[in-house]
């Protein structure tokens, strides 16, 4: 990791938003700009939600980050209340670097669900990857780094990467043939369950066919845990102390959704063998189950927390894909073009760059998370050791000044002129370090190989209501999500 520090700050020197050092001595924390704040409640904003939960605030959380940003500048502080501590939010790409450098070997972070980690810790789970800090989370991480980081060893699961995206195409093809248009809230749910299907449990779960309706129904239960989980992370946070009304919905859901992906890992663990033949060649799974250093429960807690996680971020990353794609004809030509230049090839570096345009217009998450574990100076501000610090990537991806101009218009083009560097920390879809995103490269695998095959396929085309993204937990699609693929 040090090493990558280094090569991305030395594309730094050129770009205008990088801070300039300073010799002051930092200024106190207690300086940091920030919303007005009221005893035990905190800061004004969880007065609306301490009032009653106000589901249209909630939704527009990211908005609300942005508008502190606008106000108070590139560093903000923000009291939770009731007995919460601070967090701070920082939109400067230098003060991201300065954070992840700090970040050392085992990075520590806020669950991005404290819902779920408190439902695995109550029935006894191990809280999965994305919850874990400390030495836990090290020794499950360090097990799957290889199989899952190194793009050689993603290259394994292209064929079954490209029988996914064959299976979509013929699925859209017949939605589109049975009521005029696919509804991509459905379909790429059902994608992105066949997928983790083929990576995570090494078999078909006919999402994309005879079992779709199953799907939706998974599908759906996901659904109704963000969204509750959105309203309770920003609510009051009795559930903490009380067993309220949310928390046994959230008890229930939970129940439902690991009744069901418990059935498919053990059907899955049942099946699969221990085997002297070559690990790197083996699928996910196996791949777990050979490791001498894992036991049953350490690979159903890594399968559960790449499930889990991959469900609910690919599907929408799909579906921005496709809206830009659909809503910039000019785009799909060149996409085309570039696919029946080389059917056979997997760089296309033209849709590449569509993908990287649109990971950054539609963030999936609002920030990266961490809780430093040293002092740092941050925009010239004392943070001492333990704060959690949000780095906000979804408004440094849209930034005015890090995206010359145009940070709400979709120009594929700027990923590929040279001559534009980027600010590295401008841009982190994935995180970075050590904790950066176990599934990045099966997503973005999968996103390219689905991606070109509806590209070569159709005419993709979007009507009627514009998407847009609501926060619910993740930055999700609102909008019409119905488009129009007419066979080439
Ligand atoms: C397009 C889709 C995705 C995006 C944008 C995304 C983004 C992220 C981000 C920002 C993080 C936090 C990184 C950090 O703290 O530095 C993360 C963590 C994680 N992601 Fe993803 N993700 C995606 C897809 C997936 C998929 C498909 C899987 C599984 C197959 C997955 C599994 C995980 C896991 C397990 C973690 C927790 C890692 C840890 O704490 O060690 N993600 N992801």
């Amino acid at each position: 990791m040090r090493r990558s520090i280094k090569i991305l700050a030395e594309n730094l020197e050129n770009c205008p938003y990088t801070s300039a050092t300073t010799t002051a001595p930092p200024r106190r924390f207690s300086e940091i700009p920030g919303p007005r704040e009221i005893p035990v409640i905190g800061n004004s904003r969880n007065l609306k939600y301490a009032i009653g939960t106000d589901a249209e605030t909630i939704e527009n959380y990211n908005k609300h980050l942005e508008e502190m940003y606008n106000k108070y500048g590139k560093i903000v502080k923000e009291n939770l209340g009731f007995g919460r501590k601070y967090v701070v939010h920082v939109f400067d790409p230098a003060d991201a670097q300065t954070v992840f450098a700090a970040d050392g070997k085992t990075p520590f972070i806020v669950p991005l669900q404290e819902t779920t980690q408190k439902y695995r810790e109550m029935k006894g789970m191990n809280p999965g990857l994305g919850n874990l800090n400390g030495p836990e989370w090290y020794r499950l991480r360090s097990s799957i780094q290889h199989a899952m980081m190194r793009p050689q060893s993603v290259q394994t699961y292209l064929p079954f990467s490209q029988k996914v995206s064959d299976d979509l195409v013929r699925h859209v093809a017949e939605e589109q043939i049975r009521f005029g248009n696919a509804n991509m809230q459905k379909v790429a749910g059902r994608w992105s369950l066949e997928s983790a299907g083929q990576i995570l449990f090494e078999k078909s779960l006919e999402s994309l066919g005879n079992r779709s309706e199953w799907a939706d129904g998974l599908i759906e239960l996901n659904k109704k845990i963000f969204q509750l989980s959105a309203k309770m992370r920003l609510g009051l946070p009795i559930f903490r102390l009380f067993s309220t009304p949310s928390w046994r919905k959230m008890v229930k859901l939970e129940d439902e959704f690991y009744a069901e992906v418990d059935r498919l890992m053990d059907d899955a663990l049942d099946n699969l063998k221990i085997s002297e033949s070559d690990s790197q060649n083996m699928r996910f799974a196996s791949y777990l189950i050979n490791r001498k250093e894992l036991n049953r429960r350490d690979v159903k807690v890594i399968l559960l927390s790449m499930f889990s996680d991959g469900l609910s971020t690919t599907a929408p990353m799909l579906i921005y894909n496709l809206y830009n794609i659909a809503t910039h004809p000019e785009a799909l030509r060149k996409i085309q073009e570039e696919i029946k230049e080389d059917p056979t090839s997997s760089k296309l570096p033209y849709l590449r760059a569509c993908i990287k345009e649109t990971f950054r217009m539609f963030p999936i998450g609002t920030e990266v998370s961490r809780i430093t574990q040293k002092d740092l100076t941050l925009s010239g501000y004392l943070i001492p050791a333990g704060t959690a610090v949000d780095i906000n990537t979804n408004i440094l991806m849209r930034n005015m000044v890090l995206f010359s101009d145009s940070p709400h218009e979709f120009k594929p083009e700027r990923w590929l002129e040279k001559s534009k560097s980027v600010h590295p920390f401008a841009f982190l879809p994935f995180g970075f370090g050590p904790r950066m995103c176990a599934g990045r490269r099966f997503a973005e695998q999968d996103l390219l190989t689905s991606l070109a095959k509806l590209c070569a396929n159709f005419d993709i085309r979007h009507r009627g209501e514009p998407i847009t993204q609501i926060y619910e937990t993740l930055l999700l699609p609102r909008g019409n999500c119905e488009f129009e693929f007419k066979k080439l």
